[in-house]
């Protein structure tokens, strides 16, 4: 059974010095539990940084008891998981694929992974959603897949029948079938089907280079391109294309995140070197406290509000001649831009692969909405563009922007200020989402 407390149990535990009885912290909703009833609780901290500051996202709005009953099985938790209500989703606990959890009960501090319990769903989803999105270009069901997915695995429990996912609001008919199907066959007759089909695979295939997108894969198909290594005969490839081709083997690889915690640490020594007191830290799917990366994304600013100019052009070339960043390409900067972009390959010392590296540079005011962007997800990126629209605002990673003249209409050039993310949350009428908190 699983049962979910207010975050003031753990409070008042750690005030009293001892577990307390739950009964009185129970959220709405929750069984009453036997008087004399304690247990273990789990509690999320991710550690990053916000320019400069250590931030502290232990702080949780509710804690999970996760009570086994019934070996073997654990009863479904009756709370709406729909993801479209962002408030809705404010203090669950991370239990997303692969994420860095850590537990502190009562002054015990133990780290380990939360594995996802649906493995055995979500593969299947997953590789739905990564055909339609990178394969097929339809990004409508690729989002149906993915949203299912990834609500699936933040589940603590498995799920073994219909039964168990009756309370899950936010999938659809559809996917319900999809999910009957696996449970009961162990296979989803569609995917196979994709697979089995040559030109889907092929497409597949060639999409896997960085730098070739669906539109591109179809293209070079249609000129008679069948494999990555015939690629090298393709005209009119993109540099970008050329660089995924040449590190093709490493960068279909995911990044451990001990390999992407040394690759910050080694950049934020040499660019310290280069500008004292400058602000490196990864952000991407790092900072949202998953296991894996898909690329390593570098956000810098300066707090003294100037020495963040021309910086990444010293950067790279010192990253270059010390040999961590081996190819790619600097975009055009323009200061009204309020962003300097640098994407490559890069290794870092002492790991045997390239990565994908991005290096994006923001002035200081610009900085809290950068933050918020390159921590993403997209899709919470979406929501919240979304929630900015609806208070007449514009945001982007570089601002937020009072808008006159209705939704289609200008918008300010000035934007409004906001020194954190969480006074961007605020001010466009979202409750504040701890980075792993943000895997939606
Ligand atoms: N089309 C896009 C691309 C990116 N982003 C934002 C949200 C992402 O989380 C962030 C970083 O982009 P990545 O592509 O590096 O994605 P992640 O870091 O989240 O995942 P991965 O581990 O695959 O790199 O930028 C976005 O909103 N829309
Ligand atoms: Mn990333």
């Amino acid at each position: 059974m699983l049962i979910i407390l207010k975050l003031e149990w753990i409070e008042d535990c750690l005030k009293e010095g001892k577990i307390l009885p739950c009964n009185l912290y129970l959220m709405e909703g929750m069984p009453l539990l036997p008087e004399d009833f304690v247990g273990g609780a789990a509690s999320v901290n991710v550690g990053s940084k916000e320019c400069g500051q250590e931030v502290d996202y232990s702080v949780k709005e509710s804690t999970v008891l996760n009570i086994n009953t019934n070996p073997g099985h654990v009863d479904p938790v009756p709370r709406d998981l729909e993801k479209d209500q962002i408030d809705a989703s404010e203090g669950e606990p991370c239990f997303e694929f692969g994420s860095v959890c850590e537990s502190s009960v009562m002054g015990r501090h133990i780290s380990g992974i939360i594995p996802c319990m649906n493995k055995h769903l979500t593969d299947i989803l997953r590789e739905m959603w990564e055909i339609y999105e990178s394969v097929l270009g339809d990004d409508w069901r690729a989002l149906t897949f993915r949203k299912a997915a990834i609500q699936l695995e933040k589940l603590p429990y498995k799920i073994l029948s219909m039964e168990d996912i009756k309370h899950i609001s936010g999938i659809g008919k559809s996917m319900v079938a999809n999910i009957k199907e696996i449970l009961c066959t162990g296979k989803l007759q569609k995917l196979e089907c994709l697979k089995a089909d040559a030109k889907v695979s092929t497409l597949r295939h060639l999409a896997s280079v960085w730098g070739i997108g669906p539109k591109l894969a179809l293209k070079l198909y249609q000129e008679g391109h069948r494999s990555v290594s015939d690629l090298v005969k393709a005209s009119g490839l993109s540099q970008m294309a050329h660089i995924g081709l040449k590190y093709y083997d490493d960068l279909t690889l995911r990044i451990p995140r001990d390999e992407v915690t040394a690759a910050e640490k080694y950049v934020q020594n040499e660019g310290e070197t280069l500008c004292p007191g400058i602000c490196i830290s990864v952000a991407g799917s790092y900072r949202r406290g998953n296991l894996t990366c898909g690329d390593i994304d570098f956000l810098i600013t300066h707090p003294d509000g100037h020495s963040h100019q021309g910086f990444l052009a010293k950067l790279v070339e010192r990253l270059q001649s010390t040999g961590f960043i081996t190819e790619g390409l600097h975009g055009t900067y323009q200061a009204s831009k309020k962003v300097d972009t640098y994407m490559g390959v890069g290794r870092v010392p002492g790991y045997q692969h390239y990565r994908r590296i991005d290096i994006k540079v923001y002035s200081k005011e610009a900085y809290a909405f950068a933050l918020v962007y390159f921590t993403g997800n997209d899709v919470l990126n979406r929501k919240m563009r979304y929630a900015a629209q609806r208070q007449g605002f514009k945001l982007n990673d570089q601002g937020l922007y009072l808008r006159y003249g209705g939704k289609k209409g200008l918008s300010c050039t000035e934007s409004i200020p906001c020194e954190n993310e969480r006074e961007l949350f605020r001010k466009i009428g979202l409750s504040f989402l701890e980075p792993c908190d943000r895997n939606l």
